[in-house]
């Protein structure tokens, strides 16, 4: 049986590109969108290369209360319209799949909670991609031997939050592994705020926004006499999609919130 999907945010970079990868997929069915800027239309009417009549609504509480056989979210929009969304979406019984980053760590715990409470699965995937998840991975593992470390992240200058999700799920990830320990010369002085960038636990982590780049990591890990960089770049969000293809399927079978495809894949 198809599972039924419904897509927030559907004329973005990455709700575009999940559009067509529902629609070519013989075992996904598109039924609404969540659009705030074109409720009552139709998705090819405001889309020219989409050839499909799903319904668009402005207000997921309507959406989810006439299309009755939703099974899963598919949110990618902005974070404060993306948690609105989710908490939604489980709230109905709707199991969410989210890209979306830049939800607070209460938001994830409340999410958590609720999902719980609903007894469905609910992912939140920082980063779809599975180059970006072993980028991730093989960090934790380095950072085992190398607690000196900078995290780099580099994305498109239309980027809403910064530190990226990635960034910040990387720094957890390093976090369980490494030992805690202030980088650099204790008595290092900035002379432009911000020069040494972010601060967790005394790793830094760095935001480049620039126009041409889409979405790249680089994880640099420091000792005597040697350096080990681990990077990831994304090309092209058809990145993601294998990533997001994996999670609406998974998301029927979990329970409670998954935060991070690394822990699924
Ligand atoms: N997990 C992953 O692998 C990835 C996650 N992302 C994340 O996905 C999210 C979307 O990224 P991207 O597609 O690049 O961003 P875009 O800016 O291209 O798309 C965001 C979409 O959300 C809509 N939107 C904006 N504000 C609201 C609102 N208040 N309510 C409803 N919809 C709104 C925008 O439409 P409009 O403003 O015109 O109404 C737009 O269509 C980001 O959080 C990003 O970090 C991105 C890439 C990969
Ligand atoms: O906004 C983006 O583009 C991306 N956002 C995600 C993040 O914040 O990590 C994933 C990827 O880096 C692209």
């Amino acid at each position: 049986m198809a599972i039924n999907v419904v897509i927030a945010g559907p004329r973005g970079k990455m709700g575009s590109e999940a559009v067509k990868m529902v629609l070519n997929e013989e075992d996904f069915r598109l039924v609404a969108c969540i659009d705030r800027k074109n409720d009552g239309k139709t998705l090819n009417s405001i889309i020219s290369s989409v050839d499909a009549t799903v319904p668009i609504y402005d207000d997921i509480e309507t959406c989810l209360d006439q299309q009755k056989e939703v099974d899963v979210l598919v949110e990618l929009s902005v974070p404060e319209a993306g948690y609105k969304h989710t908490k939604c979406a489980i709230n109905h019984g709707i199991r969410p799949v989210v890209g979306t980053t830049g939800f607070t760590e209460n938001q994830l715990a409340e999410l958590d909670e609720l999902a719980k409470k609903q007894n469905i699965g609910c992912i939140i995937a920082p980063n779809f991609a599975i180059g970006a998840v072993l980028m991730m991975k093989f960090a934790k593992m380095a950072a085992s031997y190398f607690p000196d470390v900078d995290i780099i992240e580099k994305h498109h200058d239309n980027k809403l939050d910064a530190p990226s999700g990635t960034a910040i799920k990387t720094a957890e990830l390093i976090s369980e592994n490494r030992t805690v320990k202030q980088q650099g010369h204790p008595e290092e002085k900035e002379t432009l705020t911000g020069a040494r960038g972010a601060d967790v636990d005394g790793m830094k982590v760095h935001s480049i926004r620039l126009p041409g780049l889409v979405a790249h990591q680089e994880v640099i890990f420091g000792s005597a006499g040697q350096t080990l960089t681990i990077k990831h770049d994304s090309i092209d969000r058809a990145s993601f999609m294998d990533g997001v293809k994996f999670c609406i399927e998974r998301v029927l079978e979990s329970k409670g919130l998954t935060y991070g495809l690394e822990n699924i894949l």
